[in-house]
């Protein structure tokens, strides 16, 4: 893996769905060995995003990358894994049965790493995978996804239907497998506090339009919340960008744009920085705001 490289890349990607674009003028760009969050609400197109990265779909416009390659093709397919939305598990399957069916169909299938993981989970190999508990059969997908020893590791929803400490054990072990591996992983979410501690990457679609794709940090330290009377607030967003504007009759609260340090303010208003919920939430409000490299801007 060479440092510095891109690990996806999408140009005007477009996906419709007879006439119903999913995904429009879909353009970003994520560098490899990064942990990136895909965040949206229902119907934003992230699962299609995704459909597109792995090659399960094609698009209807524009194109996406994958570790240099177009996405789908032979080459590509073999360097990456995903994990749908539904777990691709056969209940009908023994745990050692899925560990098989991963090894006939996944040429750099590392059996001692799957067994080992699942040893430590305690999960045992003989047990029906339709008789473990939801948190369990995530693992045992997870782990069939990680023994591929993908490149670009792709999770929808993985910890969708878990309860907090069977998410809070999905999340750790991931983690661990990326401090190892090195590779680049894009999980989507509806709850973005389980991320915050995991992923170092921000996509937030919205609408079928990507809002927001940068590194967290940067974002982070690029946006403060500012409170302060409303009759100020018209000269503020003349100045500043503003993601986010909340007003009562006396108190307005913004989510400003900033690029680096604190913006300059009437002593009247304070200000804070944002986490990364505040932020996701603030665009996810406004559908219009966006965060992203000049070039998609420009376009927008
Ligand atoms: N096979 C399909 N046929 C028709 N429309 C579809 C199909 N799949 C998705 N869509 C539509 O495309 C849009 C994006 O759907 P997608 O599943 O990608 O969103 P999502 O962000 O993953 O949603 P969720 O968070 O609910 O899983 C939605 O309006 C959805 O109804």
């Amino acid at each position: 893996m060479t440092a510095g490289t891109t690990a996806l890349a999408a140009t005007g990607l477009g996906k419709k769905y007879r006439r119903t674009w999913a995904l429009k003028d879909c353009s970003l760009s994520v560098p490899e060995g990064r942990v990136v969050a895909l965040v949206g609400p229902n119907g934003a197109g992230k699962t299609t995003l995704l459909h597109l990265v792995v090659g399960l779909l094609a698009p209807d416009q524009g194109d996406v990358t994958v570790l240099g390659s177009s996405a789908g093709t032979t080459r590509t397919l073999s360097r990456v894994a995903f994990l749908a939305q539904d777990k691709p598990l056969y209940d009908g399957f023994s745990v050692a049965d899925m560990l098989r069916f991963g090894a006939r169909t996944n040429p750099g299938w590392d059996q001692d790493m799957a067994v080992r993981r699942l040893a430590s989970l305690d999960i045992p190999l003989d047990r029906r995978v339709g008789k473990l508990s939801g948190g369990q059969q995530a693992q045992v997908a997870l782990t069939v996804a990680l023994a591929k020893r993908p490149e670009l590791l792709v999770l929808d929803e993985p910890l969708a239907n878990l309860d907090p400490l069977a998410r809070h054990e999905v999340m750790r072990g991931l983690m661990a497998a990326v401090a190892e591996s090195g590779m680049t992983v894009v999980l989507s979410s509806h709850v973005v506090s389980d991320l915050v501690d995991t992923c170092d990457w921000l996509v937030v679609l919205n609408g079928g339009r990507v809002q927001v794709s940068g590194d967290i940090e940067d974002l982070l330290a690029g946006h403060r919340l500012l409170t302060g009377p409303a009759e100020l607030a018209d000269g503020v967003a003349g100045r500043l960008a503003v993601v986010d504007d909340d007003r009562t009759d006396r108190q307005a609260t913004l989510l400003v744009r900033t690029g680096e340090g604190r913006p300059p303010l009437d002593p009247r208003w304070t200000d804070r920085g944002v986490n990364l919920e505040e932020l996701v939430l603030a665009y996810l409000r406004r559908p219009d705001s966006a965060a992203l490299p000049k070039p998609a801007l420009a376009r927008a």
